[in-house]
């Protein structure tokens, strides 16, 4: 649905050059979340205004729903465009205009006839649980009401992606849930493709189904979220996961066990124990609920060395637990 290819591009500023996307390959396929994670700075939002061509990138190929972006012309860029929502970390609103007047305006642009377009803002207002706030302005509703505006106004022109910059960066971590599940929920109900970026890792675990981490306008790692968790060395799982640091002592070998879905709620560590009649010393873990599943990760020390631990590592492994050796 969407594909970034070789993408480039490049500020220059006062003389200087500032490669804010490096080369960047990205697919997002039809009906997914995707999330591109990364710090202040990383190139996120170059990224994502350069794929409805906010921003133009120097050189690469942007391809939505089959169409390559940069070879349209004015008219064909903006129907294409209308395909493409957009929402804001600061909404973007129309202060001197109603709630349904800004959800109006997209309309207004594209011709939709009065009479069609009262129709339409009532629709929009109620997907997203706004149908009693119309005549409000901005000024008069909360953050995540405002955020519901900015989503109903990027859906008018029914696309079939919508592309999110920092959307609840701005708002509490409540309304940032709630927020989250609309777009969710909007992602399920209308086959919504949803392209968005975040520095926040709540949002990853919450309803990304795919997530490409990204650093100095490259991405240094990329796929679907429960396989990244569970992928030995993943940088996801390490933030996901933070684990101590450990001092390996002599004669003991440190094991980090990623398990998720049905392998969380089995208790495997007892089970090592009995089973090869070993003590197991816990080092640390955590837990987190992600998509829905439980997915976690555990830092033990078993006694022995390598070759020790080769048939208890394979038991572990035979339960469909992820087994890394900590360096
Ligand atoms: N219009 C511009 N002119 C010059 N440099 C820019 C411009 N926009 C962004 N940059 C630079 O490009 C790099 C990437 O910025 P970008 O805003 O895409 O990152 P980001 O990951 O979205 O960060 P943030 O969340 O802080 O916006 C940064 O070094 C930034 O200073």
């Amino acid at each position: 649905m969407i594909q970034i290819e070789k993408l480039r591009k490049v500020y220059r500023d006062r003389g200087r050059a500032v490669t804010a996307v490096d080369d960047v390959d990205l697919t997002v396929a039809d009906g997914e979340v995707f999330g591109v994670l990364g710090r202040s700075g990383a190139g996120k939002s170059t990224l994502l205004r350069c794929v409805n061509l906010l921003e133009r990138p120097d050189s690469g190929r942007v391809t939505v729903a089959g169409q390559d972006l940069l070879a349209l012309s004015g008219g064909e860029l903006r129907r294409a465009r209308q395909r493409i929502g957009m929402i804001h970390q600061h909404f973007g609103l129309l202060s001197s205009r109603t709630v349904a007047g800004n959800v109006a305006f997209p309309l207004e642009v594209m011709g939709v006839p009065r009479a069609e377009r009262g129709e339409r803002v009532a629709e929009l207002l109620d997907l997203v649980g706004l149908a009693d706030h119309a005549g409000a302005h901005p000024a008069q509703i909360s953050g995540g009401q405002k955020q519901r505006v900015g989503i109903a106004r990027a859906l008018a022109g029914r696309p079939k992606v919508l592309l999110s910059d920092e959307a609840t960066s701005a708002l509490d971590p409540e309304t940032t849930a709630s927020i989250l599940a609309l777009l969710r929920d909007l992602n399920r109900r209308l086959g919504l493709t949803v392209l968005l970026i975040t520095h926040e890792m709540e949002v990853v675990k919450r309803i990304c189904d795919s997530v490409a981490i990204m650093r100095d306008g490259r991405i240094t790692e990329a796929g679907p979220v429960r396989d990244l968790l569970t992928a030995p060395g993943s940088e996801l799982a390490r933030d996901l996961f933070p684990l101590p640091a450990h001092a390996p002592r002599p004669g003991s070998t440190v094991v980090d066990v990623t398990f998720e879905g049905d392998s969380a709620d089995r208790p495997f560590v007892s089970a090592l124990a009995r089973e090869f009649g070993i003590d197991v010393n816990i080092l640390g873990g955590a837990v987190e609920e992600v998509g829905g599943a439980r997915v976690g990760r555990l830092r033990v020390e078993l006694p022995g060395g390598p070759e020790e631990n080769a048939a208890r590592l394979a038991h572990l492994r035979a339960q469909g637990l992820t087994v890394e050796v900590a360096p």
